[in-house]
């Protein structure tokens, strides 16, 4: 049974009790009362339910309403379609986003209406229908439900300078991205992605169809479910009480370097992929583990990392580095990693020789600040 069709058995179920003794139709007549009640408290929160679907019965904080509303229009067609008419659409083109400067010299998505959309649709010359292929992304602090959707047949350029924005590679734009719009961009990119490329069913050659939220595929012929895939990926920042380890592979831009990463294998918990990891990347042991948080990574494809600090035992730092894998591994200082953090824009070509880290939106500075702020507050303590 769905959640909405839940709610609508509970509304009547509550209806019912309410008024044992009414009438069939008073009985309607009250749950088009509580319905209406339900839709004008609602109202305030932008959220609109067709006459099909039913309202939940219960009000919570706003964050608890918004994760029930977009379950909502997960699990029912109809109030998907509704939502998408207020909703902010952004736009990609062939998986690239449409975005715009903000003040501070940010980028941000380009937020648009519905009836904007619709009517540059029509000026370049494609139907209305495409709009249908927007995928719910999320929905907003101000309870606004967010779709995106990829414009890839429609001209480029045309596009652009209807919104005044650019389209631009989410790998050159991520880093200038705001907060709330990276990851945004980053769910909406692989949400759009794992749809390209999951049209068909992988056990019957059939074709999928995806629900209205884009949330899932059903093969049309086995009535498998495709659900939205990530590869878990661990990362980790080992220490040796005094020093941190970093690591940098030959892809990554010139005197970079990272925390340990790796793929988890099938079967593997957090800790066997961390500790198989670093022995196979640096040939040492891991002593203790603790999580500190997790990201989605949207690079080469959907990634999610768990990102945990862990100790080696001083005794036994000496590497043994895989140069297969990784160009270097190194100790690093707490004065070096604060050198390293201070570097805030990505070294020119040209520019001499700099050690630095990866920027804000990764996991990987989250790790090594944490490891920083640390060692500095022990060294404080200990006067
Ligand atoms: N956000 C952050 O702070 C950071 C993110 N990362 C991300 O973490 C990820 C993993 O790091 P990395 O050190 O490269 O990983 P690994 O050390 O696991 O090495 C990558 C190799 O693993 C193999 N592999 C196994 N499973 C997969 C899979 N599901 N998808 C892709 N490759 C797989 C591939 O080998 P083969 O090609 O031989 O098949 C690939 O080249 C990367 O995507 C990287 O972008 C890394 C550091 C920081
Ligand atoms: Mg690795």
């Amino acid at each position: 049974m769905n959640i909405l069709q839940k709610h609508k058995n509970r509304l009547c179920v509550q209806a019912e009790a309410a008024e044992p003794h009414q009438s069939s139709s008073d009985q309607s007549g009250l749950i088009q009362q509580v319905r209406s009640r339900m839709a004008s408290l609602l109202r305030p929160l932008r959220i609109f339910f067709p006459a099909r679907c039913c309202v939940p019965t219960r009000f919570y904080s706003g964050f608890v309403s918004r994760m029930r509303f977009l379950n909502s229009l997960k699990e029912c067609d109809e109030a998907c379609v509704a939502a998408l008419q207020n909703a902010h659409i952004f736009l990609f083109h062939r998986l690239v986003p449409l975005l715009q400067q903000t003040g501070r010299g940010n980028l941000s998505p380009v937020f648009l209406t519905y009836s904007d959309v619709q009517s540059v649709l029509q000026k370049l010359g494609s139907d209305e229908s495409l709009l249908k292929e927007s995928i719910l992304v999320g929905c907003s602090d101000q309870n606004q439900a967010q779709f995106c959707l990829d414009v890839g047949e429609l001209d480029q350029a045309a596009v652009a300078e209807e919104f005044k924005g650019c389209f631009m590679d989410l790998r050159k734009a991520f880093f200038l991205l705001n907060g709330s719009g990276a990851p945004l961009v980053a769910k909406a990119q692989a949400l759009l992605r794992w749809h390209q490329i999951n049209r068909f069913c992988g056990a019957t050659g059939q074709p999928t169809q995806r629900n209205q939220a884009g949330s899932q595929r059903v093969c049309s012929s086995s009535s498998i479910i495709y659900y939205p895939k990530m590869s878990p990926v661990v990362i980790v920042l080992v220490s040796d009480g005094k020093r941190c380890l970093l690591g940098r592979q030959s892809s990554f831009p010139r005197g970079m370097y990272s925390a340990l990463a790796g793929f988890c294998d099938m079967g593997e918990t957090l800790e066997e992929a961390l500790c198989r990891e670093v022995a196979e990347e640096v040939g040492v042991e891991l002593q203790s583990i603790s999580y500190s948080s997790s990201q989605h990574w949207p690079f080469p494809h959907s990634s999610f990392m768990l990102g945990c600090h862990a100790t080696v035992s001083p005794a036994h730092t000496q590497l043994n580095v895989d140069l297969s894998e990784l160009e270097d591994a190194r100790w690093f200082t707490v004065e070096e990693i604060s050198s390293g953090l201070q570097v805030k824009t990505t070294p020119r070509r040209g520019d001499p020789p700099s050690f630095w880290l990866p920027p804000k939106h990764t996991l990987a500075n989250r790790l090594i600040t944490e490891w920083r702020d640390r060692q500095r507050n022990s060294k404080d303590s200990m006067g």
